[in-house]
């Protein structure tokens, strides 16, 4: 059996914050908000997890509204999907996903981040691959007014 799920999420920016993408800190002078640690490619990778073994969405599983996710390593929470993944049967076949930021720029920091998150979903770094785009100055992206990110995960029998 196969299953598909895509994810999609924005953080915005806020100055003094640090910057989690990937669960890898980025030098910038400014970074995301959000109730957990705003992780937004993580967030996006587990909403795919989670849409591809029919299991809603990261909302539903770690409410914002549950103080015991106040800052939250995303990392953790990624963690505890995937290991609902592997109790369903399933482990990844591959992920693509994409960054959509104008700065920083994030090709510097792409192979740190597709180890780590090959590591957190217990696959080879063959199996991910990491991309950034920018929206060429436009939109909220463009300002520079936060981040967004989109993945599409295959989950593989085990
Ligand atoms: N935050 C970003 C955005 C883009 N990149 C790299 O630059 C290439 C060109 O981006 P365009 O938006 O002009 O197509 C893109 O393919 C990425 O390799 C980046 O590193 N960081
Ligand atoms: C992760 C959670 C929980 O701390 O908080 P946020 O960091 O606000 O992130 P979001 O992408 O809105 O996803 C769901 C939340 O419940």
């Amino acid at each position: 059996m196969i299953r598909i799920g895509q994810g999609y999420d924005v953080h915005k920016f806020e100055e003094g914050r640090p910057l989690i993408i990937g669960g890898i800190t980025i030098p910038h002078h400014k970074g995301l908000v959000g109730h957990s640690d705003a992780d937004v490619l993580l967030h996006t990778i587990t909403d795919a997890a989670l849409g591809a073994i029919g299991e809603g969405d990261i909302g539903r599983h770690f409410p914002d509204t549950d103080a015991s996710f106040k800052d939250a390593d995303s990392a953790v929470l990624l963690e505890k999907v995937w290991a609902i993944v592997a109790e369903r049967g399933y482990k990844l076949g591959n992920i693509d996903c994409t960054i959509i930021a104008e700065m920083p720029k994030m090709s510097p920091h792409i192979e740190s981040i597709r180890a780590r998150v090959a590591q957190l979903l217990q696959a080879d770094v063959t199996q991910v691959n990491i991309k950034a785009t920018t929206t060429e100055k436009l939109g909220f992206t463009g300002r520079e007014e936060g981040i967004a990110a989109l993945a599409v995960i295959l989950l593989t029998s085990i």
